[in-house]
Formats: C-alpha cells, sequence, structure tokens
C-alpha cells in the first residue's frame, strides 16, 4: 500500500519537475514556459517594462535633484549669498556665482517644501509632508491702521473709476480680458500674424528661459508697474505675478510685490514696496473718510451687480478679427470657412497670437466659447510644422496630444478636428478612450497612423505602457494640450497625469485651457507647463464666471418634494419652450438611473447617460441628444463639461454639485456661444450651505410653487412602482456622494440621517443594509441608522 501511495505522488510531481527542467534547457528550438506560465515573449516583455519603469523612477529622481539645485541657485542669486558661499566653500562657481553649500542647500530645499500651499508640489519620494510653523497664539492681532484704510480707500476709488471706465467700455462693445504674460507686447505692438517679421532683439528676448534676463525685467516691469498694450487694446497685460498678488488682495490691498512663483523661491521672492503715505495735514477728517469707505464698500456689491446686468446687455461673443488675419494654413482657413467660423470668438482672439507664438499658455473662458477651436488649430500648425521635419521617418511620430477627462469630450474634439483637418489629406487624429476594445485601439493605430491623438488619461497610459513602439512614437509631440484642465490636475487624474507628462518629451509647448481655474490649479499647472507661461484670462478677476445671458435660480426644498419639483418644474419649461431640450444633472450614476425610470415611467421623453452604461449606449445617447430637439438627458458628471449639445434650453441641477467649479461646468450646457438659457439649482435646506461656495454668482433664490395634488400622488405612484434593487443602489450611491463631501461627510450620524430622508424620498421605509467591508471603509460601521448586511 505504502508504496503504491508513493508512486502515486512520484507520478504526480514528475510534470512539475518536468516543467522545471524545460526552464534549464539550453536555448533554441521547442516551446519554453517561464515562471508565472508566461510565455517568451510575455516573460520578455515583462522584464522590458520593469527595466522601464526602473529607468524612469531613476530620471524621476535626477530631475527632482537637478530641479531642486536649480531653484537654490536662483534663491541664492536673488539673496545675493551665492557670492559668500562661494566664497565659503571651496567648490567652483559658475556663471560667476557658486553652488550653495550642502547645508544651505538643505535649508533652501526644506523652505521650499515647508512652505504653506506647497504640498501640491510634495513628490511620494520627498518624503511625509510637516505641516509650516503655525503663528503662534498668543501673537497679538495687528492694530488696525486707519491711514492704511485711508489709503485703501483712494485705491477703492481709482478701482472703481477704473471699472467705471470698463464698464462704459464695454457699452462700447469692447471686451475686457487680461493676458498675464512673461513676456509683454509692445504699446501698439500686433500680435505675430499682424507683424511683417518679427525684430531680432524679440526673438532672442522670447527663445529659452533666460534666468537672469527674465528674472530682472520681470522684476523691473512688476516694480514699475508698466502695464503695455498690444494691438487690442481691450487686453490688459499682466505678469503671471501682477495676477497672483491680485488674487490675494481681493480682500484689502497689500503693499507688496511677488516676484517669481512662491512655492519656488521662497522668502525670497517677496519684495516690499512701501507706499508712502501722504502727509497728515492732506489726509483731512479721518472719521469722515472712515465713514466714506463704508459707505463705498457697501456701494460697490450694488454697482457691480447694476455693471453685470447692463453687461448682460451687451456681451457679445464674437470679434471682429477674421481667421484669415492670423498666420494658419489657408486649408485650414477653407475648412474654418465651411463651417461658417469667420469671425474669432474672444478666446480665440485672445489665445491664438500666444499659442501659435509656440508659448506654454493656461487659458480661461468662459463655458461655449469656442476654446476647442482656440487650441485645435495651433494643434493643426504644429503638426504643419513638425511634418516638414519628419517626411523620411520610417515611424510617425504623434505631433500632438490631447487629454480630455471623459469619453465624450474626446469623442467630440476629434470630431472637431476632423471639420477642421478637412482639407489636409496628409493628417490624421484618432481617439484613445476607455470602454472600447484595446486591441481595435491597436489595429487603429497600426493600420492608419495618425498625428493628432485625442485620449482620457487611464486608456492612453494603457497604451503607453502596453503596446510597443507608442511610448517611440510619442518622442515626436510637440504639443500637449490639456482640455478641461483644473479637472485633469484634480486629485483624482493627478497621477496619471503626472506619469503621461513623463512619458512625453520636455522639449514640448503645452496648453491648459478650462472654464475655471481656480487658484490650486494655477499653482499645480507647473506640472505641465513651464515657468514662463502666459496666462490668458477672458473672464477677469471682476467678471462672472458664468453666460451672461443664462438665468440662475435656486429652489430650497426638502427631498421628499425633490422629484415632484422636477417633475413640476420640467412640465412649466416644456408648456413655454415648444423646442425644448433639458439636461437634468444627478449627483450619481444610481441616483441619475432612478431618476430616469422615473421620469419614463411619467411619459416623459428622457434619455439616460451616466458611466454604469457601455460606451456604445453612451455614444448613441450623445449623438441623439446632440440631434435632436423636445429631448430630456438625465445624467451624472459624466456629462458635465465640455460636451457641447446645440440649443439646451434648461439645466437642472439635483442635490449639491462637488464644486463650484462643477456648477459652473454644468450650467455651461446652456447658453453656448452667447444664447440665452435657464439654470435651476435645485437642493433640500441642509446643502443650502452651497450657496456660500457659489457666491458671486447671480444665482436667486425661487419661492417654491405650489405643486398640484394629482400631480403628486403621480409621482408617488411612479415612485411606488421602481424596483427595489434600482432604488437599493440609489441609496447606497447616496450616501458613498454624500459621505465624500468634506462638510457632510464628517458627520457621520447627520450624515445616515439625511440619508435616511433621501430614504423615504424614494419610497424605501427602512435605509438598505450596507456590506460591512463598505460600511468600514466610509467609516459608518456602528453608526445609528446604519443597517449591516448579516
Ligand atoms: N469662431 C466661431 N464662430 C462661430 N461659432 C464658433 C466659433 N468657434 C466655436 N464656435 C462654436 O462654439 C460652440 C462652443 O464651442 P466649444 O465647445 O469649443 O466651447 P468651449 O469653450 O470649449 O466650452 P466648454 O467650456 O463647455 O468646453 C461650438 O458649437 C462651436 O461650433
Amino acid at each position: 500500500m505504502a508504496s503504491s501511495s508513493l508512486l502515486r505522488e512520484r507520478s504526480k510531481a514528475l510534470p512539475k519537475l518536468l516543467s522545471r527542467l524545460s526552464l534549464l534547457r539550453p536555448m533554441g528550438g521547442g516551446p519554453r514556459t517561464f515562471p508565472g506560465g508566461l510565455n517568451k515573449w510575455q516573460y520578455k516583455r515583462m522584464h522590458e517594462k520593469m527595466a522601464r519603469q526602473k529607468e524612469r523612477r531613476l530620471l524621476q529622481q535626477e530631475k527632482q535633484l537637478y530641479q531642486a539645485r536649480l531653484r537654490s541657485e536662483i534663491r541664492a542669486k536673488l539673496s545675493g549669498k551665492a557670492s559668500r558661499d562661494a566664497a565659503d566653500s571651496s567648490s567652483s562657481s559658475i556663471g560667476g556665482y557658486g553652488p550653495m553649500s550642502s547645508k544651505d542647500h538643505i535649508k533652501a530645499l526644506a523652505d521650499r517644501f515647508m512652505k504653506q500651499g506647497a504640498e501640491d508640489l510634495w513628490n511620494e519620494d520627498d518624503g511625509p509632508i510637516r505641516s509650516a510653523p503655525q503663528k503662534r497664539p498668543t501673537d497679538p492681532a495687528p492694530p488696525i491702521d486707519l491711514r492704511k484704510l485711508v489709503i485703501d480707500r483712494r485705491n477703492l476709488m481709482e478701482d472703481r473709476v477704473g471699472e467705471s471706465r470698463s464698464s462704459l467700455a464695454s457699452f462700447d462693445q469692447r471686451r475686457q480680458y487680461s493676458i498675464a504674460a512673461g513676456r509683454k507686447l509692445r504699446p501698439g505692438s500686433k500680435p505675430r500674424w499682424k507683424q511683417n517679421s518679427s525684430s531680432e532683439e524679440d526673438s532672442d528676448s522670447e527663445s529659452g528661459f533666460n534666468l537672469e534676463g527674465d528674472a530682472t525685467k520681470m522684476y523691473r516691469e512688476t516694480k514699475l508697474g508698466v502695464k503695455k498694450h498690444s494691438r487690442f487694446s481691450r487686453f490688459s497685460i499682466r505678469s503671471e505675478e501682477d495676477f497672483e498678488e491680485e488674487l490675494d488682495e481681493v480682500g484689502g490691498r497689500i503693499a507688496r510685490k511677488k516676484m517669481m512663483s512662491g512655492a519656488a523661491l521662497g522668502n525670497y521672492d517677496v519684495k516690499t514696496e512701501r507706499r508712502v503715505p501722504r502727509p497728515v495735514e492732506e489726509r483731512g477728517n479721518f472719521a469722515k473718510e472712515i465713514e466714506e469707505i463704508r459707505c463705498e464698500l457697501r456701494n460697490r456689491d450694488s454697482y457691480r451687480n447694476d455693471a453685470r446686468h447692463h453687461g448682460a446687455q451687451e456681451e457679445t461673443l464674437l470679434t471682429k478679427t477674421r481667421f484669415d488675419e492670423c498666420s494658419i494654413s489657408p486649408l485650414t482657413i477653407r475648412a474654418l470657412a465651411d463651417a461658417r467660423y469667420v469671425q474669432m470668438t474672444v478666446v480665440q482672439e485672445a489665445a491664438l497670437p500666444v499659442c501659435l507664438e509656440g508659448k506654454d499658455a493656461l487659458v480661461k473662458a468662459k463655458t461655449g466659447t469656442g476654446k476647442s477651436v482656440a487650441f485645435l488649430l495651433p494643434a493643426i500648425e504644429a503638426v504643419l510644422k513638425a511634418t516638414t521635419n519628419t517626411l523620411n521617418q520610417r515611424v510617425l511620430p504623434i505631433n500632438v496630444l490631447v487629454l480630455c477627462p471623459t469619453r465624450e469630450l474626446a469623442i467630440q474634439i476629434a470630431a472637431e478636428t476632423n471639420v477642421l483637418l478637412k482639407y489636409h489629406d496628409g493628417i490624421g487624429v484618432q481617439t484613445l478612450i476607455g470602454g472600447t476594445r484595446f486591441k481595435l485601439d491597436q489595429k487603429r493605430l497600426d493600420s492608419n497612423p495618425c498625428q493628432i491623438i485625442v485620449a482620457t488619461p487611464g486608456r492612453l497610459l494603457d497604451h503607453i505602457d502596453n503596446k510597443s513602439g507608442f511610448s517611440a512614437r510619442l518622442m515626436g509631440l510637440k504639443l500637449l494640450i490639456l482640455d478641461e484642465a483644473d479637472h485633469l490636475l484634480d486629485l483624482g487624474f493627478r497621477k496619471d497625469i503626472e506619469k503621461i507628462v513623463d512619458s512625453v518629451p520636455r522639449q514640448r509647448q503645452s496648453l491648459l485651457f478650462s472654464a475655471t481655474i481656480p487658484k490650486e490649479v494655477r499653482r499645480v499647472s507647473q506640472l505641465v507647463l513651464k515657468k514662463d507661461h502666459v496666462f490668458v484670462d477672458t473672464v477677469g478677476l471682476a467678471g462672472v464666471d458664468t453666460p451672461i445671458k443664462v438665468l440662475q435660480s435656486c429652489f430650497v426644498a426638502s427631498h421628499e418634494l425633490h422629484f415632484h419639483l422636477v417633475y413640476h418644474l420640467l412640465k412649466e419649461h416644456i408648456m413655454h419652450e415648444p423646442d425644448y431640450k433639458v439636461i437634468v444633472f444627478c449627483t450619481t450614476a444610481m441616483v441619475t438611473a432612478f431618476m430616469y425610470v422615473l421620469l419614463r415611467d411619467l411619459k416623459m421623453n428622457v434619455r439616460e447617460m451616466h458611466s454604469r452604461k457601455p460606451q456604445l449606449y453612451r455614444s448613441r445617447i450623445s449623438e441623439e441628444f446632440r440631434e435632436s430637439k423636445n429631448i430630456i438627458l438625465v445624467t451624472s458628471d459624466v456629462s458635465a463639461r465640455g460636451v457641447n449639445y446645440p440649443d439646451v434650453t434648461l439645466v437642472i441641477q439635483v442635490g449639491i454639485p462637488s464644486a463650484r467649479e462643477q456648477y459652473i461646468h454644468r450650467l455651461g450646457r446652456t447658453g453656448r456661444v452667447g444664447k440665452a438659457g435657464k439654470g435651476i439649482l435645485l437642493l433640500a435646506p441642509w446643502e443650502e450651505y452651497f450657496m456660500d461656495d457659489v457666491n458671486g454668482l447671480p444665482i436667486e433664490k425661487s419661492q417654491l410653487p405650489e405643486l398640484d395634488l394629482d400631480m403628486k400622488q403621480k409621482v408617488e405612484d411612479s415612485i411606488e412602482k421602481i424596483d427595489p434593487s434600482i432604488k437599493e443602489a440609489a441609496y447606497h450611491a447616496w450616501l458613498g456622494y454624500y459621505n465624500s463631501i468634506h462638510e457632510i461627510g464628517r458627520d457621520k450620524t447627520m450624515l445616515a440621517d439625511l440619508a435616511n430622508r433621501f430614504c423615504h424620498s424614494i419610497g424605501i421605509d427602512k435605509p438598505p443594509a450596507l456590506f460591512r467591508k463598505t460600511a468600514l471603509k466610509m467609516g459608518l460601521k456602528g453608526i445609528a441608522g446604519i443597517r449591516i448586511r448579516k
């Protein structure tokens, strides 16, 4: 018995032994298996990938060291310490100023990373973040400086005079937007396409980043307060630092000028420029002046509202500048004319000169104002320029990469590119987006090589990592574009963007576009942009971020009434708008699914779109909604940004948007290209705090309408009929969404209570149970009102 079982064991072990031996076989002939059951090629590719990753890691470290060193040198130079250090240390000096001692270098690095707000520049490899030293609580609050208040008031008066001028200018049909640039245009100078030939001096100053030249020039210009004007006198041109400072100054003027990036130069970038107070006798009665200041401040808001009101009538989108005035290919101009694009929009007029010049730019313009064309034209020019140099290359390089946050947006931009490429036979564009088969992408790339790729970050990284030869093609990249840049630089996408930026050449032009650019994004934009990039802002600090012709209102009602209200508002709108086209935004995919089923049951012509739907379905619905009238699209945030559905008459947002920016983008699906539109925000009473986040936007709080009893009953009957699994999924999704919102998610007991109220509103009495793991992850285990699955 024993010997037979031994025999059986041995016979089992034999195949394993043989497979191990096969690894040791000499090279040549016959199939071989490698550890993990990989074949030879998979094994080889795995090793190549690992080697690439290692190389990338090393490069990254080296890059960081280099950049840190460079920053230290700049800092040392600006503080004048370098020469002393050079004298102290025996090491050689570069260009007249020596490197810092290692001690100073470490101190400088610490300064730079410990600066408040530098967390975004922190890298995993840099080690843990420590908070900046806090101000001691015992520090007495600074006394109110009455003199400063009076001086501030004078500045306020100046601002007001400036504003009334600009408002007059707007009556004069002139747009106001600002370009914050490292290089400034001279008074009366023309944009590139208007100049016969650029002077040598100009091209010298633009070539490369001359540390000394640029910094000194910027300093001189900022210090002297030089404001230069281009041919487009309506552009106010400011250095980026001016702009940053202005942002900081909103709450009251600070007599300081910041130079270079605060995060990069530590304290050395702060120049103190004292305002000289006027002698006392000149100042008159302080008390009276202070009272006037108060009055001024009170009036200021109403004055701005007035200006906005007038602006609403005056805002025009198209400028007098025509596309054929700018130096783009005649073939593109023909295509533009075919698409009936003759005059430029404001953002195109402002951004094209900068982008065509080859400068890095961060561009902010309202939703629906033609940003896509503003970056696609330079994209085509970049390909044309690159093609002349790459005619004989065996592999066709990818010259332009456009990154978008959503698949629908990528498809739309590729379609728009094709419109502009109508007469360019040799140039192609392709999309790389999730939700399609990877193999199909590969086939398309091989059979139909293209120079322009429009991609979502995840799928692009798949190709970089897994498609042999793709990274090599990316080495020909000349222009990187981030559409909806603030979203792409958000935490959700940032890591992917960092990886993509690491996979493309450093010598490239980068353009970032969005309708919203929060301050924090301006800081991290340096992940992609060069330091001397240009900031083109067609909205301006005093401007409103939303289209002026869109009427915005807000209803506050308890959850139980939300679905009834949505139905009522839709009915009303349909009655008054024969060609209605409505988008209803919900907080999550599953809440969207619930809303869709409800409205469908209420016999509305409704479609649904969210991330849980297959890509083919999403594309079909997107196309149908674009082409149709008298239709309602219920959607999650997949449709919030960039997608251009023409003639949307109403946007309803149910529940709080994830951020102010998201509110603006969702609203921007209506009122495109200067058209009129309507936006309604529907909040529960406890969500009303969001109104502070959208402070400054012209949203009017509206009275709740009387709800018809029959209609109420109808909605309740429909809710009753909805499948319990849809309701359950909606509850779970709702809980997840609000848990992730800081203001609500931090008080778990309250969250559970609110979730129960939502539960009632969708017709469930008892909240559905959560998986133990999910509850743990969400920090909801053991919270009253949260049920856990047994
Ligand atoms: N010069 C032009 N003349 C007329 N129409 C234009 C012009 N440029 C763009 N458009 C139209 O403007 C509409 C909006 O353009 P686009 O989608 O590029 O806006 P956007 O600024 O990118 O909006 P969002 O911020 O929502 O992404 C499109 O329908 C486009 O066809």
